[in-house]
């Protein structure tokens, strides 16, 4: 479905590769975690599938076409078989939850009776039914990313690219959106995303793709964020022991049962109502485990101003969040 032969990305002459000889095969089908560093290449990657770039060098193939062959006129044919993905949501802020998706299909020239039934669909999909006369504004985080898959999905693109989707989230919202990517993902959706998430990485247990400096240096069947698995081959699999502090975090993180909206929207609004991090007590059976593990790379793209929405709750629970990953990241780095 996607397909990188040797390619390499040059964007200034003489600069160093941002993408060098990269190779990677992607079924259609297939979930993939495309991880590494801040500056790897992972959103290169993503821009060349998307042939908003062009490669210096290789071939790429996306959803049947070869992208060095493909004139322009055909872009947009292209295009319409992905559907994409921001950090920043992205969302038109003076057109509704509602206009926001059907936007996507009237720029296609889907009929307007199409439009009628099928932004209904999605939006009861996401989990957003009842909420389709709000603006971005008056959504959460979480609501403003399922608002984006929302419109991203509407047009059922066989590929769905997600460039740091749940960089601007708390955990919990995180699993949600995670959830409904992966119900997307089993409607045979082929879904490749780019993140610096560790929780999320280790708890889905997808293809893991690792760049750096451009290259590819890890591409596992149902792979974990980091270095771990090599490092501590034994403990890596234990659910307790599966990342430094995950005992903490464990508290703050209720899974909802997959497919299941409701409870998804639930531990959303628990995540929003819960007391700062700091103040829960972890429970004993997820006493955080003390060892020494290299951090496998800090989180440092910051949080987008343009995602920015007023203050709530909320906000101040995924400040926190932030803040004490920022220090735990230090401490462990
Ligand atoms: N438009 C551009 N012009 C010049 N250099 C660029 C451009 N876009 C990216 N680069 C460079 O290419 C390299 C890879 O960048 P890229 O954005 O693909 O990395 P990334 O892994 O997505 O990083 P991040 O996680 O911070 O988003 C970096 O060295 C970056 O500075």
């Amino acid at each position: 479905m996607i397909r990188f032969e040797n390619v390499s990305k040059v964007y200034a002459r003489g600069a160093r590769p941002a993408l060098d000889t990269v190779s990677v095969d992607i079924a259609r089908g297939e979930f993939v975690f495309l991880v590494g560093a801040s500056g790897s290449g992972k959103s290169t990657f993503l821009r060349l599938a998307l042939r908003e770039e062009r490669p210096t060098r290789g071939r790429i193939y996306v959803a049947g076409r070869d992208l060095s062959r493909l004139s322009g006129w055909k872009v947009p044919s292209l295009r319409r078989s992905i559907g994409m993905v921001f950090q920043d949501f992205r969302l038109l802020p003076n057109k509704s939850v509602y206009e926001n998706v059907a936007f996507a299909l009237e720029v296609i020239g889907r009929p307007r009776h199409v439009i009628k039934t099928t932004v209904p669909e999605v939006l009861e999909m996401v989990g957003l039914d009842g909420k389709e006369k709000r603006r971005p504004h008056e959504l959460s985080g979480g609501e403003q990313q399922r608002v984006a898959i929302a419109r991203a999905f509407v047009n059922r693109p066989p590929i769905l690219l997600a460039d740091e989707p749940t960089g601007n989230l708390d955990p919990t919202t995180s699993l949600g959106i995670m959830r409904l990517l992966e119900r997307i993902n089993r409607t045979g959706t082929t879904v490749v995303m780019a993140t610096h998430d560790d929780e999320i990485v280790n708890e889905m247990r997808k293809r893991v793709v690792e760049l750096s400096g451009g290259h590819t240096i890890r591409d596992d069947v149902a792979g974990v964020y980091g270095e771990r698995e090599r490092i501590l081959p034994d403990v890596a699999a234990s659910p307790v022991l599966d990342a430094p502090g995950a005992g903490e975090r464990q508290a703050h993180r209720t899974l909802p049962d997959v497919g299941d909206l409701e409870a998804e929207a639930k531990a959303e609004a628990a995540a929003a109502a819960e007391p700062p991090p700091s103040t829960v007590t972890p429970p004993s059976s997820a006493v955080p485990v003390a060892y020494a593990v290299p951090a496998p790379y800090a989180a440092t793209r910051p949080v987008d101003p343009s995602a920015q929405r007023p203050p709530s709750d909320a906000d101040d629970v995924v400040r926190q969040v932030l803040r004490e990953r920022a220090v735990r990241t230090g401490r462990e780095g």
